[in-house]
């Protein structure tokens, strides 16, 4: 057995978990070390069916056994959640936050207990093999933890560890929340193209792929800047200037500036309402 294959509880079944889980199962992380605990049984009921994992409606029986319990409940249930908890002895184990806006002090009071967290912030991209996380542990989290989390969240992707707790709200910003900051982009590409004549079908062939085809030439060309990527499309007096033109006189930069401090605010908020 791995050693790095620890018994792990998800608390709360919803989009973040079921993408993590399913991305841990791709990778090979062993579905009976896997658990997951949610309210009602229709979404268990799909990660059992998909992914073979153990499932319950008892929070305290997910914990128990578990040597990392993932808090993965939205952040307004994470204090009840977190206070039904402390009914059980959580000496020993990791606690994994995938909550926005809840610091690692704040997880610590509502269990109740200066227990080890390690505050992360992914995204739903995960379920691919493509996510995104940042971790950050507090000063309670020791080596072995360290490495367990980054591992747990490398199962679905890249990890990126930050050294201060504030910028978890930078990856909050940045990709945590960005792939529907994209989605928005295609939906609205997809929509004209249809009005242009395209069938639905067709309009998201031509979108998607051109996505992708961009994403991958960023990914596989790490020393050249994504503003000369953009160059190279771009010919003097051509079609792409003129579609650049129209982003840039109608403030885009300045518009996705706003939209990550607008993020980032809200994550603050949330800090100081749960
Ligand atoms: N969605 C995203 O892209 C990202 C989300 N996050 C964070 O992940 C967390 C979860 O978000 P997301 O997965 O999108 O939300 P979901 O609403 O999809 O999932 C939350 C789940 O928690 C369950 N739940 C409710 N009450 C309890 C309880 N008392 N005990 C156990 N489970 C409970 C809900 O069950 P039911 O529906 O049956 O009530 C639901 O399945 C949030 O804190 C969010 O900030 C972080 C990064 C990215
Ligand atoms: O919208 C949210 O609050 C969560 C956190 C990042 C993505 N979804």
């Amino acid at each position: 057995m791995n050693l790095l294959h620890k018994n792990v509880a998800f608390i709360g079944a919803g989009n973040m978990s079921r993408a993590i889980i399913l991305g841990m199962i791709k990778q090979g992380y062993p579905a009976d070390r896997i658990t997951a605990s949610n309210p009602s049984r229709p979404k268990l009921d799909a990660l059992e069916q998909d992914a073979g994992i153990n499932t319950t409606s008892d929070n305290l029986q997910a914990v128990n056994d578990a040597d990392v319990v993932v808090l993965a409940v939205k952040p307004q249930l994470m204090q009840e959640v977190c206070k039904h908890l402390q009914q059980t002895d959580l000496q020993g184990k990791l606690f994994v936050s995938i909550a926005a806006g809840i610091n690692a002090n704040r997880l610590q009071q509502m269990l109740g207990g200066n227990y080890p967290v390690v505050r992360t912030m992914p995204n739903t991209p995960s379920s691919l093999g493509l996510g995104m996380t940042g971790l950050f542990a507090d000063a309670g989290v020791n080596d072995e933890q360290r490495e367990f989390a980054a591992f747990l969240l490398s199962q679905v992707g890249k990890t990126l560890w930050v050294s201060e707790e504030a910028k978890i709200d930078g990856v909050i910003a940045a990709a945590g929340s960005s792939p529907a900051y994209f989605f928005l982009f295609a939906e609205a590409m997809q929509a004209e193209a249809e009005r242009m004549g395209f069938d639905h079908d067709e309009a998201r062939l031509l979108v998607q792929q051109a996505m992708l085809g961009a994403a991958t030439m960023v990914v596989e060309n790490p020393a050249t800047e994504i503003s000369t990527l953009r160059e190279q499309v771009t010919s003097k007096g051509g079609t792409t200037a003129q579609a650049l033109a129209t982003f840039e006189n109608a403030g885009l930069r300045d518009t996705i500036s706003q939209a990550m401090q607008a993020a980032v605010k809200r994550a603050q908020e949330m800090s100081t309402l749960f």
